[in-house]
């Protein structure tokens, strides 16, 4: 605080966009509030990113236990769910305590004030009565909760959402998944190998489908072969639960029947909940709209999922950290979103950069597709089961460089780091394959797909 008892930056919401800016400002020297109505770290470390992680990495453990036969001897695999609970609440939470990011934060200069803050004014929040006011702003790091849609009967049943699945003591003898993006397809599949009966319901016409067709499609084969039944393009008319299990009643006239509900359906903000208004923001708008700056009003700055650039951990980081250096007045490079990276960790996995060709066309593109199939590369026939993947390249012809890229398979998220390095550096795709690609690595599939630049047009319509 400051002696004149503001503090210069009132950071609302500690999730890691808000702890990498209110870490770097204490750093500077700045007296920095942390508001934070849940625990430090957000989403992402106690009901996101790492719980779901360590769910897909023992998940995937079994499924190359399962590979075994026919390639190495045998083995018996017998799922355990524990150890995945156990290992959540230990090393992965701390048994959802924050106590040490907090004694980090306040060791740091940070003052970390517990509570749920609302702005109440130009350069003020309050919490629980108490008015903090910010010499040179606020940074809003409010993020996201989850999206529950209207579905009659839906509210009031004792569905999951994320925050249910990474607690889970136990795995249900059956799931049905509603919604078909990333939290939906990555925990369908955690449990479908731990040993549930698992649905998912995706009211668009593919899974994941804000990606490629192609990688919709390849997961949904992927599932069947799982097991994982998807019914895709179908809506959800109404919702029962009888105390046994939930009933759905689908758009088709169909029913389904589940042990447990998962609601996977995106995700909600509440600008309104915060006191946007008292900041000069739209407080109906679905996002806080930001600058390249994270600038969001006079004294205001957003950072993260709620600034729907993208709602990702690192999107959330990358923004913290020029919110961070535009406060100090240290310039920098603006936000630029051209390269935006995603992995959705299935197995395979699915990384995706920048445009997707449907996006690419939209945008006025002269587009040319690249294309290859990771089982016909020879890493793919040498690795056997599990090959599943696929390089999609997406051209722009007139510059010669690439504007979206998607590599899937059993390493699709670190294949992915040399295409958001071409895409972001728009490196020419001549230079991109007068280079050499290490063999027999699965990321040869790029120099592959690279080849058939000139000759494939895909369908944009698949
Ligand atoms: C199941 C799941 C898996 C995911 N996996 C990945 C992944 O693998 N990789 C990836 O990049 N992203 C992943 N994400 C997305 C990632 O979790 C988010 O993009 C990230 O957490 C956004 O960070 P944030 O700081 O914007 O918001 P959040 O993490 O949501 O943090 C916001 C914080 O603000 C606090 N808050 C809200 N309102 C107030 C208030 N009024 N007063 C005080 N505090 C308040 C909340 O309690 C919360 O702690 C996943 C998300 C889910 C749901
Ligand atoms: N690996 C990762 O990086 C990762 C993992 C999980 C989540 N996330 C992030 O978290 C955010 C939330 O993920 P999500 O999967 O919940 O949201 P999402 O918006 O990406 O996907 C939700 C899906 O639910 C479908 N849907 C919506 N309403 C429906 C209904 N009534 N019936 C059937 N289907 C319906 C949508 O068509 C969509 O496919 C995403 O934006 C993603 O960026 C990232």
């Amino acid at each position: 605080m400051t002696a004149d008892g503001a503090y210069d930056v009132v950071v609302l919401g500690m999730g890691p966009g808000g702890e990498g800016v209110a870490g770097r400002l204490a750093e500077a020297g700045l007296g920095v509030a942390a508001v934070e109505a849940g625990l430090i770290g957000g989403e992402c470390a106690y009901w996101g990113c790492v719980p779901s992680k360590m769910m897909v990495r023992a998940a995937g453990l079994l499924a190359e236990a399962r590979r075994v036969p026919g390639v190495a001897g045998s083995v018996r695999v017998t799922p355990a769910w524990a150890p995945v609970i156990d290992r959540i609440t230990g090393e992965g939470t701390d048994d959802w305590s924050d106590a040490d990011k907090a004694e980090h934060f306040e060791s740091a200069g940070v003052e970390v004030v517990r509570g749920r803050g609302r702005i109440t004014g130009p350069r003020e929040v309050t919490v629980n009565g108490r008015r903090l006011r910010a010499r040179r702003g606020i940074v809003v790091a409010t993020g996201t909760t989850p999206a529950v849609p209207p579905i009659d009967g839906l509210e009031g049943t004792p569905y999951w959402t994320n925050r249910d699945a990474v607690v889970a003591r136990r795995v249900p003898e059956s799931l049905i998944v509603l919604g078909g993006g990333p939290v939906g397809c990555e925990l369908a599949q955690v449990f479908a190998r731990f040993g549930a009966r698992v649905t998912i319901v995706e009211g668009a016409g593919r899974l994941l489908p804000r990606e490629e067709p192609e990688a919709g499609a390849l997961l949904a084969r992927v599932f069947a072969g799982e097991r994982v039944e998807t019914r895709i393009g179908v809506a959800v008319e109404r919702v029962r639960h009888d105390g046994d299990g939930f009933t759905l009643t689908l758009g088709d006239g169909r029913t389904l029947r589940a042990e447990h509900l998962l609601v996977a359906t995106g995700r909600d903000i509440d600008l309104a909940a915060i006191g946007a208004g008292n900041a000069g923001l739209d407080e109906k708008a679905r996002f806080v709209e930001v600058d390249e700056r994270m600038r969001a009003a006079d004294g205001v700055w957003a950072v993260g999922d709620v600034t729907g650039r993208g709602a990702y951990t690192h999107v959330a980081v990358y923004q913290g950290r020029i919110a961070a250096r535009d406060i100090l007045g240290e310039g920098g490079p603006a936000a630029d979103y051209r390269a935006v990276p995603r992995v959705t960790f299935t197995d395979p996995e699915v990384g995706a950069v920048g445009l997707t060709e449907r996006e690419a066309r939209e945008a006025g593109v002269e587009v040319r597709v690249g294309f290859a199939a990771l089982g016909d590369s020879a890493r793919g026939w040498i690795h056997g089961p599990g090959h599943e993947g696929l390089v999609k390249l997406v051209e722009d012809a007139r510059r010669g460089v690439l504007v979206g890229a998607t590599s899937s398979g059993p390493a699709g998220g670190e294949v992915l780091g040399a295409l958001v390095v071409a895409v972001q550096n728009e490196i020419p795709t001549a230079r991109l394959r007068h280079m050499m690609y290490a063999y027999p690595t699965f990321h040869r599939a790029v120099e592959d797909a690279l080849e058939t630049l000139d000759h494939r047009q895909a369908d944009i319509n698949t």
